[in-house]
């Protein structure tokens, strides 16, 4: 269509564009490095449809990539058009998608029949998947299928995001969280964005945030667990309320499991969330493990799904990118919408300032501890610092370039316990702190003053120059 009163048109040129074809149950996989932008439409002439890992693409509509590795499936068959040089890009005839349909199949009959059941009687409660397996397996993607396509049938997934190591869901990386699906995915931006002090053209959801402030859960065995008991109390007490989400029941994204050592912390998510149903991607080993380990709870299905040959490792550089990536994008925005954060100066000596750190304590220090105990002591009288309050005096350079949590507890009178357990209000980052004056200069997504909350620095993500 072109624009009244001026030659512009809003179409892409496609003299300078590639055309692909997709024949049915085909995917066109495509690759953009992160300094690069790839634009995919589908042709507006073409009969056909296709999807974004499970969110149907709307037919004319240029969708912007950057920095991604993602795949383009089609049902029916269909012609794309590519404008851009993608790094790699080709068009998969094997995909696992027939059976990603198949377990969301299976997933409706559970939520029909919780649907059918009185509000408040048990079998209200819709399925609730644990997704887990090595790294880069499709975890993830697997997730954002199975919410797209319950979104499509008009449910309410919660989705919860346990991956405290990745870019993160809906919120900054080293956090998790967990948010009500009742509106599209933002196929160009993985699950979409939060509330930002900007407008936005698919509908904002509303995340509950924890932020771990380590790197993988068994940094901080003690600290995760704690908030995934949190997070289950806070997503359980949702749901009690909302009987659309209760019967569409939970999807779980997890960090990578790979072996025996993880047991312990997927029986503990398993408990907490009452997950109905474990989905084991990528390794025989893993899935084995768990058939033993649930053999005996009758509640718990456990099932063994095929990963996608377009699943890529993503070595440390690119990972690393899209971590910087996703905090930039929480303070500056992107091309789409850009946001103007604010520097603000904080006071280390202000009554209203208690900056907290969490403490990187691996299970080989706690295993090295439990040595020490006295005789007759046992484990649960180990109080081991999960987070420490810093005075002004612990306040240096190595905090320079990290983000900080704001949380929701009050700065005055929060106690270990509170910041530990306490869910985080928005983020922080720290340009720069002068010792000698005792303060520090942040960049804030809001104007005015910080609040005068506790705030947590931990050691993930790792410092990264915000420009
Ligand atoms: N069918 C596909 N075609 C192309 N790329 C894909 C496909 N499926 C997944 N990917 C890409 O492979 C990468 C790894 O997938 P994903 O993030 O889902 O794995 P994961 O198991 O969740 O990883 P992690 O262990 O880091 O949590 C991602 O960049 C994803 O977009």
């Amino acid at each position: 269509m072109a624009l009244p009163g001026l030659d512009i048109s809003d179409s892409i040129d496609t003299a300078a564009s590639l055309e692909r074809e997709i024949k049915p149950f085909q995917e066109f996989r495509f690759e953009v490095a992160p300094t690069n932008t790839v634009t995919i439409k589908i042709k507006t002439e073409s009969p056909g449809t296709a999807e974004l890992f499970g969110t149907e693409l709307s037919r004319g509509t240029p969708y912007t990539f950057t920095g991604c590795k993602s795949a383009i499936y089609s049902w029916t068959g269909c012609t794309l058009i590519i404008e851009g040089s993608p790094s790699v890009e080709y068009i998969a005839e094997e995909t696992p998608m027939s059976t990603y349909l198949n377990l969301h199949i299976a997933l409706e009959k559970l939520r029909f029949a919780a649907s059918d059941c009185p509000p408040t009687a048990d079998g209200a409660q819709g399925p609730r998947i644990l997704l887990i397996g090595p790294p880069d397996v499709g975890k993830t993607t697997l997730c954002k299928i199975l919410t797209g396509y319950s979104i499509r049938q008009g449910r309410k997934p919660m989705v919860i995001n346990l991956d405290n190591g990745g870019e993160g869901i809906l919120s900054v990386p080293g956090t998790i969280s967990a948010a009500s699906f009742g509106s599209v995915m933002d196929v160009e931006d993985g699950f979409g964005n939060s509330p930002m002090s900007a407008p936005s053209a698919i509908p904002v959801k509303l995340p509950l945030v924890y932020y771990s402030g380590l790197e993988t859960p068994e940094s901080g065995a003690a600290r995760y667990k704690k908030l995934v008991t949190r997070m289950s109390v806070a997503v359980n007490s949702r749901l009690e309320e909302d009987i659309e989400s209760k019967n569409t029941g939970l999807i779980i994204d997890t960090p990578s499991f790979e072996n025996q050592a993880n047991g312990d912390l997927i029986s503990y998510i398993v408990a907490e969330f009452s997950v109905t149903a474990i989905a084991v991607l990528g390794s025989e080993r893993l899935y084995n493990t768990m058939l033993k380990s649930f053999a005996t709870s009758p509640g718990v299905t456990v099932v063994k799904l095929p990963t996608s040959g377009g699943c890529v490792d993503r070595d440390p550089p690119f990972k690393k990118a899209c971590r910087d990536a996703a905090v930039k994008k929480y303070f500056f925005g992107d091309e789409k919408c850009t946001l103007s954060p604010y520097t603000v100066t904080v006071e280390f000596d202000s009554p209203t300032f208690a900056l907290w750190e969490v403490v990187d304590s691996t299970i080989a220090d706690a295993k090295t501890n439990l040595s020490f105990l006295p005789i007759g002591e046992d484990e649960s009288s180990l109080q081991l610092e999960e987070v420490k309050r810093l005075s002004p005096g612990d306040i240096d350079s190595r905090f320079e370039n990290l983000i900080v949590a704001v949380l929701q507890v009050d700065a005055k009178d929060a106690g270990a316990k509170e910041v530990g357990e306490s869910a985080v209000l928005g983020f922080l980052y720290v340009q720069e702190v002068d010792e000698k004056a005792r303060r520090m200069k942040v960049l804030s997504p809001v104007p005015g003053r910080v609040p005068a909350k506790a705030l947590l620095v931990g050691k993930w993500p790792e410092g990264m120059f915000l420009t």
